[in-house]
């Protein structure tokens, strides 16, 4: 489990650009090192404006998409195509105009897929692609992604993780439905918190004022049960990426002195 880092930036949008360059570079020394990048995209409107500017960075091609396995933190179980689900929204901010191997984009059952209007089903098939496609130095059923994107809500929920639900006690399962989120809709599949600690590194990427208790408490100690957001780090990194806003809770000790 890594200590957290934070890196706090001007706005939301300077946030989402220059989280974006972070993910290009991140995929490039990936592929270099290891032939191949993977990465798990996040929901929400930080995650996609991600998207939106990795799609427009300039150095986007420098990845090379035909060797990049995508996956979801969580997805809103929705019929396919639904303007609501995270893979259209990602789809139309970035994996649309790159070229993705179709056979290397993971997503997470519609409600009108191969398992109809079942989400622990679709859970389950998703937990099984996991383990699928996991490899011997990954040490268990989750790969170890290079990068795991997150959001972050108000109460701390990342991905469909939300405080002393059902999804936060599970040790067992890698992937579950979630049924009655507070955020709508109210029905999702979503990694859960173990799975989460399998990525090389977390990002958890977040703005606003409206969040800035959540964050505070994540890197203040609160428990993963009450703050689920605290419980989200990586094998080797968990980093931060914050607008002032959002860091404006932040105790002194984790933000760089002021240059
Ligand atoms: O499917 C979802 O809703 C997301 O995965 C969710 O976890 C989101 O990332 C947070 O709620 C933050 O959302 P914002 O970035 O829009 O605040």
């Amino acid at each position: 489990m890594s200590n957290p880092q934070v890196v706090v930036h001007r706005d939301g949008d300077l946030l989402a650009a220059a989280a974006a360059a972070r993910l290009v570079t991140r995929m490039v020394d990936a592929q270099a090192a290891r032939g191949y990048a993977s990465v798990v995209l996040t929901g929400g409107r930080t995650g996609t404006a991600v998207l939106e500017h990795l799609n427009r960075n300039g150095a986007r091609d420098a990845v090379d998409w035909s060797r990049v396995d995508l996956y979801w933190g969580d997805e809103r179980f929705l019929p396919s195509g639904h303007p609501e689900r995270n893979e259209t929204q990602a789809r139309a901010a970035l994996l649309d105009h790159v070229a993705l191997d179709p056979s290397r984009v993971h997503v997470m059952e519609p409600s009108d897929g191969k398992f109809g209007d079942d989400p622990e089903a679709a859970a389950s098939a998703y937990a099984d692609l996991l383990a699928s496609v996991s490899r011997p130095e990954d040490h268990g059923d989750v790969p170890s992604f290079d990068v795991c994107m997150l959001g972050v809500g108000e109460e701390g929920h990342v991905a469909s993780v939300f405080p002393a639900s059902p999804a936060v006690y599970e040790k067992e399962r890698t992937v579950v439905a979630v049924r009655n989120c507070p955020k709508p809709p109210p029905t999702r599949v979503s990694l859960t918190l173990s799975s989460v600690r399998c990525a090389q590194e977390v990002w958890l990427m977040t703005t606003g004022e409206g969040k800035a208790a959540a964050v505070a408490m994540a890197l203040t100690g609160t428990g993963e049960v009450q703050l689920p957001a605290a419980g989200a780090t990586g094998r080797r990194r968990t980093l931060w990426l914050l607008d002032t806003a959002a860091a404006s809770k932040v105790p002194a000790l984790f933000k760089p002195p002021l240059a």
